[in-house]
C-alpha cells in the first residue's frame, strides 16, 4: 500500500517512522510519503489560509495550494488513489471502515487546520477519484494530522504480514447484521501471580472449548457493561458461530 499525506507540518508524522507503520516501511509493505503543504504555494509568505467569504471566525485553508498538491501527488503514481480528508463531520471511523480502507491500494490524507479546507477542493477531487471524508469521534482538533496517525495505525495493521502471528484479526469478519463486534476482553500472561492477584482459573487449564466460552462470556459482560448500542446489532442466531472481537 501507498499512503500519501499533505500537511502544513510535516514533522507532525514523524511517529509514522517508528513502531509497526515503520517497521513495515523498512520491510516495504507500505510506502509512505509526505509532502509539505506550502511547497505548493508560491508567494514569498507561502500563504496557506485566508478569510471566510461569509465573514465568521477564523481562516479557511486556501484551494490552490491543495488543488496543486493533489494534482502532483496524484500524477506521481499509476492507480487511482483514494482521498482521505479527517474532519468532525466525517463518516464515523470504525474497523469496519479500517478494513475498507485497507483493502485499497492507495491512500492521500489530507489533515486540514484552521476552520477547514475550501469545499470546492473536495469538490473538485471528487470528480477524479474517491473521497472519504472520515471522522475519527465527535470533537474538533486543532489540525487532522491526529486523526492521520489513528486511521493509519488502525488501517497498516491489517495488512498482511504486518501484524505477524497476531494476525488472526484479520480473519474476523464484520459482516453488517451478524453478531455483535464485541469488546476484547480481559487478557492475562505471566506470572500466575501478582501482588496477590491470580489469573482465572480456567484459562489455565487448557480446555481450549472452555476458555473460548470464558473468553465469550467476558466479552459480551463487559460490551453489555459499557457498550450496550454494540449488543442491539447483535444477530443472536449468528451469536455462537463467529467469535469476533473489536
Ligand atoms: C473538507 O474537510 C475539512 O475542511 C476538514 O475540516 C476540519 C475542520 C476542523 C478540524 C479538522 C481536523 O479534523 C478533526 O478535528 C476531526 C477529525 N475527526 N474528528 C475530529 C478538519
Amino acid at each position: 500500500m501507498r499512503i500519501d499525506v499533505v500537511t502544513i507540518f510535516p514533522e507532525y508524522l514523524e511517529p509514522l517512522n517508528v513502531s509497526l507503520v515503520g517497521k513495515a516501511r523498512t520491510r516495504g509493505q507500505l510506502d509512505v510519503r509526505v509532502h509539505d503543504l506550502r511547497s505548493f504555494t508560491h508567494d514569498k509568505h507561502r500563504t496557506v489560509d485566508d478569510t471566510p467569504f461569509g465573514g465568521g471566525p477564523g481562516m479557511v485553508m486556501k484551494p490552490e495550494p491543495w488543488g496543486e498538491a493533489l494534482d502532483s501527488v496524484a500524477a506521481s503514481g499509476e492507480e487511482l488513489p483514494t482521498l482521505v480528508v479527517p474532519t468532525p463531520s466525517g463518516r464515523p471511523f470504525t474497523q469496519e471502515l479500517a478494513v475498507e480502507l485497507a483493502e485499497r491500494p492507495w491512500l492521500v490524507f489530507t489533515p486540514a487546520r484552521y476552520e477547514g479546507i475550501d469545499r470546492r477542493v473536495i469538490d473538485e477531487a471528487s470528480t477524479r477519484m474517491p473521497v472519504e471524508e472520515v471522522s475519527i469521534g465527535d470533537y474538533v482538533l486543532a489540525g487532522g494530522e491526529a486523526a492521520v496517525l489513528v486511521i493509519v495505525e488502525a488501517v497498516a495493521r491489517l495488512l498482511p504480514g504486518v501484524l505477524g502471528n497476531a494476525e488472526s484479526h484479520r480473519d474476523d469478519s464484520f459482516a453488517p447484521g451478524a453478531m455483535a463486534d464485541l469488546l476484547e476482553g480481559p487478557v492475562y500472561t505471566k506470572p500466575p501471580e501478582w501482588r496477590g492477584r491470580t489469573v482465572p482459573e480456567v484459562l489455565l487449564s487448557g480446555h481450549h472449548g472452555k476458555i473460548a466460552r470464558w473468553r465469550r462470556d467476558e466479552a459480551f459482560r463487559r460490551t453489555a457493561a459499557l457498550r450496550p448500542d454494540l449488543i442491539e446489532r447483535c444477530d443472536p442466531a449468528t451469536f455462537d458461530k463467529h467469535d469476533r472481537r473489536l
